[in-house]
């Protein structure tokens, strides 16, 4: 058999389901044998794969999340677009096959998918239902019914909210639940040169004030950048509500202590045309260049073998990752699924809620470092070291010297 590997940034109870993935497609068939490795976080796949290329040790497929999108789809002469990969092995590919969410992520500007989609999330609320109903509310759609519900939470003994990921979740998917503009060229889509961040958007700087001023209150904790400090306090029954990825839903099934059920990611209802469906989360895969005829076959093959609704809707089942083709989507709900396990559809209603223009995805360079950026800033907001206006003047002024620099040398 042919061997290929496939590098992820994947671990605990998503990791095994790779593997299991993994083992699926190599008993599916005899021509290829696919080994996964895990290379760590998100962001130590990108960057192993990355210097791996420059040194002509790149796996075959290279797992890259949302935020490495820029930097994987411009590193020229590193990666195969998936669907000329696809359609080179006989297959078609059919780009209305994708959910809509789906469909601009990790395509270029002709819509071609240059990236494989394959975990996909959305960034949605986990709701601690003994909690709402200790404290005799119902869940928020908005940050106002939010804001209303918070004190008797409290009262009620809880945390009213944590959040894992304030770049995600409150800034690029603010942008996107609140339709407003993230980023200058059409979100970085038409050009890398020149684009600037829009993060000192009085919207955005107001949703930062409220975090501190419910922190302040007690109504939000904040336990620093790292997941699952703050997913802890969800599990353990101490948090009301619980900002997580949909993909975190089969962990969570088997972590929790308590009955949780899941909602849309609020937005304020403040905001003129707000509401919007939210980005996608999660990671795409990439076809590595400078490999073999045989080896790019094996990597094709099993492209196709993701997108089988069988295997889109085991993984859908297994991880809470939504199923990424429409047919999957289907059989999901034929099955049942949903009846018995309604807080697994969030996600994907999420992402088909009617998109706005500012809620289709966003493409910029150097975006992990400039996460690093907002992350080191908001650390400091809730240390009481800096106001959240300064914060992100900082942060609009170094992200967008590493767009300029991102611009001279991929652009
Ligand atoms: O936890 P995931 O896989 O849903 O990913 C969350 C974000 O998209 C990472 O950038």
């Amino acid at each position: 058999a042919t061997d290929i590997t496939w590098w992820h940034g994947m671990a605990g109870r998503n990791g095994e389901v790779i593997n299991e993935v993994a083992q699926k497609f190599n008993a599916s068939q005899t021509a290829c044998a696919l080994t996964p490795v895990s290379k760590g976080t998100y962001e130590e796949a990108l960057a192993s794969g990355i210097a791996a290329f420059r040194s002509g040790e790149q796996p075959n497929i290279l797992q890259v999340f949302d935020a490495g999108a820029a930097t994987i789809i411009n590193a020229k002469g590193a990666v195969i677009p998936a669907e000329d990969l696809i359609t080179k092995a006989g297959y078609t590919f059919d780009r209305n096959a994708f959910i809509d969410g789906v469909r601009n992520f990790y395509a270029d500007a002709d819509g071609k998918f240059v990236g494989m989609p394959f975990n996909t999330s959305a960034p949605i609320m986990y709701v601690n239902d003994e909690a709402l109903k200790k404290a005799g509310v119902e869940a928020p759609k908005t940050w106002e019914e939010f804001e209303a519900i918070a004190p008797k939470l409290k009262e009620a003994g809880y945390i009213p909210l944590v959040q894992s990921q304030l770049t995600w979740q409150f800034t690029e998917n603010f942008f996107s639940r609140n339709n407003i503009q993230f980023a200058t060229n059409n979100n970085g889509y038409d050009s890398v040169v020149d684009t600037q961040l829009k993060v000192t958007d009085p919207n955005l700087v107001m949703m930062f004030d409220k975090l501190k001023a419910w922190a302040d209150e007690g109504y939000f904790a904040y336990y620093g950048a790292g997941w699952n400090d703050n997913q802890k306090m969800f599990e353990e029954n101490k948090a009301a509500l619980w900002i997580g990825s949909s993909g975190s839903f089969g962990g969570l099934t088997k972590t929790t202590q308590m009955p949780f059920s899941a909602d849309f990611l609020p937005y304020w209802g403040s905001i003129k045309g707000a509401g919007t469906s939210s980005f996608i989360g999660g990671a795409a895969l990439f076809a590595m260049s400078g490999k073999t005829d045989e080896e790019n076959k094996c990597v094709a093959d099993f492209f196709q073998f993701l997108t089988s609704p069988e295997i889109q809707v085991f993984y859908h089942e297994a991880t809470g990752y939504v199923a990424i083709t429409k047919a999957a989507y289907e059989m999901a709900k034929k099955e049942g699924y949903y009846e018995k396990t309604p807080a697994a559809e969030v996600g994907i209603k999420q992402l088909m809620l009617p998109a706005g223009e500012w809620s289709k995805g966003y493409r910029l360079g150097f975006y992990p470092q400039i996460r690093e950026i907002m992350e080191r800033e908001y650390g400091r907001i809730f240390a009481n070291e800096v106001s959240v206006k300064d914060a992100f003047d900082t942060i609009e002024k170094e992200g967008n010297e590493l767009l300029a620099r991102f611009a001279k040398t991929d652009g």
